[in-house]
């Protein structure tokens, strides 16, 4: 494999292969849903049962963790009957890392049998109404590092994954969204749940007040730094996808605002909502191969 830094594919089948083999090799697992844990949600992984964890480090051609709230390791488990896979910590443009490897686990997800990705994330609120601790079901995303030409899909097509042209009109599945919303208003979470639209930036710095007006005016409701990579790679290679996105922070739009985000606020806002975000993913994965498709 490449190193860091590549603008297009820099793994090639042979490595998404040789991973998948080595995971199938060292698991008995055979996940059908991949939960993708963002920054402080690692704790998802706890409603699993039958728990087989494998830090990034010791998998072959495995990106690594860099940022705090993000565990580094690979669980395998159980919720109900479903067997799944959760990734505690996943990668991002801004620590180095080419979308090509930012988005490697989802392919070998696919290549192992996945057929569901449920992808989470913390975000800064762009919509006024927001509140921090919302949840948001992700309805449809801006990749803003996509225009600029930083997107996954870059370099040759492989036609073993999926087409050159992917559509993304429906890339979070409308099942999936509905489901969410059912799910969560029957854990009593109706209260501060949302749905909206997410915009991807490069990061790592979070947003100056110009910036975040005009995402404003693009139509965004939250920003974040993540996620849009993996579900266009996870929608190109016909995985379904449901994003859900915890509100941590509200983004300045005001001059006179004096509050300053930052990663540690983020982290502890996950902290505050994991029990509940993890109540909600488990019983959405116990009910997700039943009630949709
Ligand atoms: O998107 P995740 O990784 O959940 O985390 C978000 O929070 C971090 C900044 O605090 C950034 O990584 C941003 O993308
Ligand atoms: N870009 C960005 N990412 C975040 N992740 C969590 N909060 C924020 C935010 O306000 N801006």
């Amino acid at each position: 494999m490449q190193t860091k830094g590549s603008p297009s594919c820099c793994c090639s089948f042979e490595d998404y292969n040789l991973t998948t083999e080595w995971l199938l090799n060292h698991t008995s697992q055979r996940p059908k849903v991949a939960v993708i844990c963002g920054s402080g949600l690692g704790l998802l992984a706890d409603g699993a049962a039958n728990k087989q964890t494998f830090r990034y480090q010791d998998i072959p051609n495995f990106p690594v963790s860099t940022v705090a709230g993000h565990e580094g390791c690979l669980v395998f488990g159980t919720i109900e009957d479903t067997s799944c896979v959760f990734m505690q910590g996943h990668f991002h443009l801004y620590e180095g890392y080419s979308l090509c490897q930012v988005t490697f686990p989802v392919r070998i997800f696919k290549l192992m049998g996945v057929e569901t990705v449920l992808v989470t994330n913390a975000s800064g609120a762009i919509c006024p109404d927001y509140k921090v601790g919302d949840i948001m079901i992700i309805k449809d995303h801006i990749n803003l590092p996509g225009f600029a030409g930083q997107h996954p899909l870059f370099g040759p097509n492989d036609e073993r994954f999926g087409t050159r042209f992917p559509c993304m009109s429906d890339a979070y599945s409308k099942d999936l969204r509905r489901l969410a919303g059912q799910v969560c208003s029957e854990l009593g979470c109706s209260g501060f749940l949302r749905e909206g639209v997410y915009c991807m930036v490069s990061g790592p710095n979070f947003e100056t007040i110009a910036e975040a007006r005009m995402l404003q005016v693009l139509g965004c409701d939250s920003v974040g730094m993540s996620t849009v990579p993996e579900v266009t790679v996870a929608k190109h290679c016909g995985l379904r996808v449901l994003g859900l996105s915890l509100i941590t922070n509200m983004v300045s739009l005001d001059y006179s605002r004096e509050e300053k985000v930052n990663h540690d606020e983020v982290l502890q806002i996950g902290k505050m909502r994991a029990e509940v975000l993890q109540r909600v993913v488990t019983e959405l994965i116990s009910r997700c191969s039943i009630n949709t498709h």
